[in-house]
């Protein structure tokens, strides 16, 4: 027997180990495991190079609550340790990355998810455990150890009558952490860090029913046997080869991850880079739906199989948090606080390589099939639009597979439509106008005039793309987006041929205060115009200036301020249009003002901005008209 102190500065380490840690106790669980894991890996490595002869056998890791004894045992059937060992790894080079731990986190305050990258690994089990043994045998084959610390600096290291090899290492959880003895505790934080460990995982047994063998009577019941409870996949899709895979491996591997989604994902990335940083995973778009929550079913992040954090904030850039799936590098550190993992190397390179495989993907998925792109670009827009707006590699990459849907439902790529609509859509001073509209029933009429017109219209209604339109006037020189509702169709695209006014400057003189006079100065701006005299008499229109900075800043950014501005119009008045000159020519002021309080609200109507008692009056007006 051999009893000494662990070489200590601190009077009681353990105490401080859990005040440190007191937000990540459960932690303790996955530090243990991974160091079985690594046990059981690394003999099975030392037999495959012919350096132990043993056989691996059917080794497995195996949780343990024994509720009367207050224990929880961690076994394995790894490389095990040797008295020896115990003294090297556990007495000394464990125990000096806890202190080290320690010595740079005493003053810290912030006591929440200070974890250091000292991996703390085994003495984490002093957060939950006020007593900890291990008992190993190595598959060297010497006498097991038997090493106890009860948490004070002082060990005891006697030897043991362990048949097997490999280690148990048995936690006598203290009375404020009991909740580390209740099966369901267990059972969920194995399947949050663990359900993809490498290494068989068995905690208790369950019953199976045996199928019926071939050709056996209805009435005969189903033998049940008992077997191992393995609570993890060993080798789930992410760790296989592409080409060994079929769709159906990816839809069923969304649905391993994520049971509770119930939405099917739109198509997946799979990772794999071995330099300059090795990486796996698989990425999948899903389908965006309105009342999707982000905070749900994220990308989850593993080191080697084992789960790190759902987290991946400054690891995945920020457009591509939306989708989901798994990240999975060995360079990615276990034992880190969030902002130690973002200013790490290996990790900011995570970031640029993922931006650059789901630009790939897109593109291959655009050329290969553009039929299905289409269909699918609705629901995979803002993703992209997003990236575009804030990588401007992704930007380079997404120009040429980012799409422009019309009203119509036929798909541009920019360049594409500017192909389509440059005869068409420049004006006298060489501008390129590409119209648009963002709701096709709300701007009907606006449409119909530009389609009359025989102008290309974009539907773009995605909740960022006035932010995109900014970026991509300022990428295309003389290429300038317009609402189909922002003016009257022939200044929206300004051509040289004007119309000539039916009325004379002084009659428009004459009329303009007349409008004015009944319409709301602070809202409306009053506009003479000579259209078509088949144009509507009255139309409001919204400056596309106005209107954008207004809706970038709702989503963040556009001009400071811009947001707090009141909403402001133009009434455009049609001076060739009939009504207009009758309205001019009436004698009677009440009549007048009848006319044009009717023209005024069928525009407002047109643009839904009749409400209240303006439509109620509004209707009261239209019956004593026909009457
Ligand atoms: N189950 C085990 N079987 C065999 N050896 C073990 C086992 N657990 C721990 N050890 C030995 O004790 C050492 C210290 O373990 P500890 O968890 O403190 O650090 P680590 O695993 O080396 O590093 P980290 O946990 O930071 O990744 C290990 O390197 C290993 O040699």
């Amino acid at each position: 027997m051999s009893k000494g102190n662990i070489n200590v500065s601190v009077e009681n380490i353990f105490p401080l180990i859990k005040k440190f840690l007191y937000s990540d106790h459960e932690i303790f669980l996955r530090e243990l495991i991974s160091n079985a894991t690594d046990a059981t890996t690394k003999l099975k490595h030392l037999i495959s190079i012919g350096e132990a002869k043993v056989e691996l056998g059917d080794a497995k890791i195996e949780i343990n609550i024994d509720k009367d004894a207050k224990t929880l045992t961690i076994k394995d059937q790894g490389l095990g340790m040797t008295a020896e060992e115990v003294e090297k790894y556990i007495n000394q080079i464990a125990f000096s990355g806890a202190e080290e731990f320690l010595e740079k986190y005493k003053d810290d305050k912030n006591e929440t998810g200070v974890i250091g990258h000292f991996g703390l690994g085994f003495y984490s089990a002093f957060m939950v455990a006020d007593k900890v043994e291990i008992i190993t045998k190595s598959f060297k084959g010497d006498k097991a150890a038997h090493w106890t610390c009860d948490g004070s600096p002082e060990y005891t290291l006697v030897e043991h009558d362990k048949e097997g090899r490999g280690t148990e290492i048995i936690l006598h959880i203290a009375e404020d952490s009991t909740e580390f003895l209740e099966d369901g505790k267990i059972s969920g934080l194995l399947t949050k860090y663990n359900r993809f460990n490498q290494v068989p995982i068995k905690f208790g047994t369950k019953e199976e029913t045996l199928p019926l063998p071939e050709g056996a009577a209805e009435d005969v019941t189903p033998e049940k046997v008992t077997v191992d409870n393995i609570i993890n996949n060993t080798n789930p899709a992410w760790t296989k080869k592409p080409a060994d895979l079929e769709d159906e491996d990816y839809t069923n591997f969304y649905r391993e991850l994520y049971p509770m989604q119930f939405e099917e994902s739109l198509f997946h990335i799979h990772l794999n880079v071995d330099y300059p940083f090795n990486l796996t995973g698989i990425l999948y778009f899903p389908k965006l739906s309105q009342n999707m929550d982000m905070q749900k079913d994220r990308i989850q992040l593993y080191q080697n199989q084992v789960f790190v954090t759902d987290n991946v904030e400054g690891i995945v850039p920020d457009f591509l948090q939306m989708l989901k799936g798994v990240i999975d590098s060995p360079d990615i550190p276990l034992n880190v606080s969030r902002s130690y993992l973002q200013a790490d190397g290996a990790v900011k390179k995570i970031s640029g390589y993922i931006t650059k495989k789901v630009a790939d993907k897109l593109s291959s998925l655009f050329k290969n099939n553009r039929e299905d792109f289409e269909a699918k670009w609705n629901d995979i827009k803002v993703i992209i639009e997003y990236g575009m707006l804030s990588e401007e590699k992704f930007f380079d990459k997404a120009k040429k597979f980012a799409l422009y849907p019309t009203v119509d439902d036929t798909y541009f790529t920019f360049d594409e439509l500017l192909e389509k609509t440059k005869d068409a859509q420049t004006d006298k001073d060489g501008n390129h106008i590409v119209l648009y509209a963002a709701n096709k029933d709300a701007q009907h009429g606006y449409i119909q005039d530009a389609k009359e017109k025989g102008y290309e219209i974009l539907l773009l209604d995605s909740p960022i793309v006035s932010h995109l339109m900014q970026k991509l006037e300022t990428s295309n020189d003389k290429v300038k987006f317009t609402r189909v509702d922002a003016d009257h169709i022939d200044n929206l695209i300004k051509k040289d041929d004007t119309v000539i006014s039916k009325l004379s400057d002084e009659e428009k003189e004459t009329l303009k205060p007349m409008i004015e006079a009944s319409v709301p100065k602070e809202t409306y701006t009053v506009q003479l115009e000579a259209m078509d005299s088949n144009a509507s008499p009255f139309l409001i229109t919204v400056p596309e200036f106005m209107r954008r900075m207004k809706e970038m800043n709702a989503t963040g950014g556009g001009m400071m301020g811009m947001g707090n501005l009141p909403e402001m119009y133009n009434l455009v008045v049609n001076t060739n249009h009939e009504l207009v000159g009758e309205i001019l020519n009436t004698k009677t002021e009440k009549k007048r003002n009848r006319l044009i309080n009717q023209a005024f609200d069928l525009a407002k109507l047109s643009q839904n901005l009749l409400h209240g008692e303006e439509l109620t009056n509004f209707i009261k007006r239209s019956y004593d008209l026909i009457k």
